[in-house]
């Protein structure tokens, strides 16, 4: 047990007591959308973020009133491995970007009027690197998940999650490959775009961590403190705390997909009330998405993380959410239904 903070057991204990969707509500949300003025089913994907949104608010209609986007930023020790086409130090320099305004995911915040934070997770004390040792101990692991929890204190209606971090999808393949199987060159993708001596670095040190960490991969939180970033300890501690407090989530790309996939081994309940924003281009994304069994929003050929893809789609489920509780009823606008 560690010295301080949460043990893992008491996140296991947290997961074994997660609160289920309301169904009630969701019900609610499928009634009220036969009444509106449009043919039955024709807003498509539109109706189920709708239900999905009132299922995880328990609320009917659902409301986006406060959409937040959290942004986790670690930096990670397996960089020494030269496994990404940026130095380490772009992590802080990206911090100081978006807190200038300056990044791509400043501007889609602004384009659909998100809520923004980053959080800086001790970005002067890179996690180790996983081929020597673990990327974390247990105490810190934990403590990282308990600060994710946190983020979600002001308050939010729907979250969408994005990371910032060097190195991290690397860390995401090790992930991926400790979790599912299939070897590093299957999860190993070109992340900011390393070359193709970069590529067989970053699968020759999943192949390194693989080996080191064999033993333990059968559990996923030792894998999560092992491979992972305190970005993706934050994340899982995110998306816990928006479960407990009825927070509907929207995932990001690989890199959040990642941390994701921890929870959803531990309970492949866990992520419920989460959807994925986006398919990445990172290769290996889609196969991660089919593991979880979800189904990409939006594809638009995007490789960022930082939250792109999960604050687009943020964008749409705000939509979603206005269109069903601001449309007409047929009866309210006076339309002939169907055969009238
Ligand atoms: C300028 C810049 C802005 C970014 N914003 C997100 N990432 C993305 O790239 C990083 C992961 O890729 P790798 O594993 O190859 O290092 C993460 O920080 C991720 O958020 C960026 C990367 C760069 C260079
Ligand atoms: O999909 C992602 O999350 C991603 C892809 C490349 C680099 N950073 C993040």
């Amino acid at each position: 047990m560690p010295a301080s903070g949460l043990p893992f057991d008491d996140i296991r204990n947290l997961i074994a007591n997660m609160p289920g969707p309301d169904m009630a509500a969701a019900n609610t949300v499928r009634a009220r959308d036969k009444e509106l003025t449009k043919p039955a089913g024709s807003l498509g994907r539109l109706e189920e973020i709708a239900e999905w949104l009132a299922a995880w608010q328990g609320k009917a209609p659902p409301r986006v009133d406060r959409p937040l986007v959290c942004v986790f930023a670690g930096n990670h020790g397996v960089v020494a491995q030269g496994v990404s086409a940026f130095p380490q130090s772009v992590t802080r320099q990206m911090l100081e970007n978006f807190a200038a305004g300056g990044a791509a995911i400043n501007q889609i915040c602004a384009a659909y009027d998100l809520g923004f934070k980053v959080f800086d997770l001790a970005l002067d004390l890179p996690t180790g690197d996983f081929t020597e040792g673990d990327a974390l101990d247990e105490r810190a692991c934990v403590a990282t998940m308990a600060f994710g929890m946190e983020a979600l204190a002001g308050g939010a209606d729907l979250l969408a999650l994005g990371e910032m971090g060097i190195g991290n999808t690397t860390s995401a393949a090790a992930i991926f490959a400790a979790l599912y199987g299939g070897g590093a060159a299957q999860w190993c993708g070109r992340g900011t775009g390393v070359d193709e001596d970069g590529l067989r670095r970053k699968i020759a040190a999943v192949e390194a961590g693989l080996k080191l960490h064999a033993s333990h991969l059968n559990d996923p939180l030792e894998v999560l403190r092992r491979f992972g970033g305190r970005e993706m300890a934050a994340i899982c501690g995110a998306i816990l705390a928006a479960r407990l407090q009825r927070i509907p989530v929207i995932l990001d790309g690989y890199v959040v997909t990642a941390a994701a996939a921890i929870l959803h081994a531990l309970d492949s309940s866990a992520l419920d009330h989460c959807i994925a924003g986006h398919l990445s281009a990172e290769g290996a994304h889609a196969q991660a998405l089919v593991k979880l069994g979800k189904q990409p929003l939006l594809a638009l050929d995007m490789r960022l993380g930082e939250g792109t893809g999960a604050a687009l789609a943020a964008g749409l489920v705000k939509a979603a959410a206005g269109v069903h509780s601001g449309m007409a009823t047929f009866a309210q606008a006076q339309v002939s239904q169907k055969g009238e």
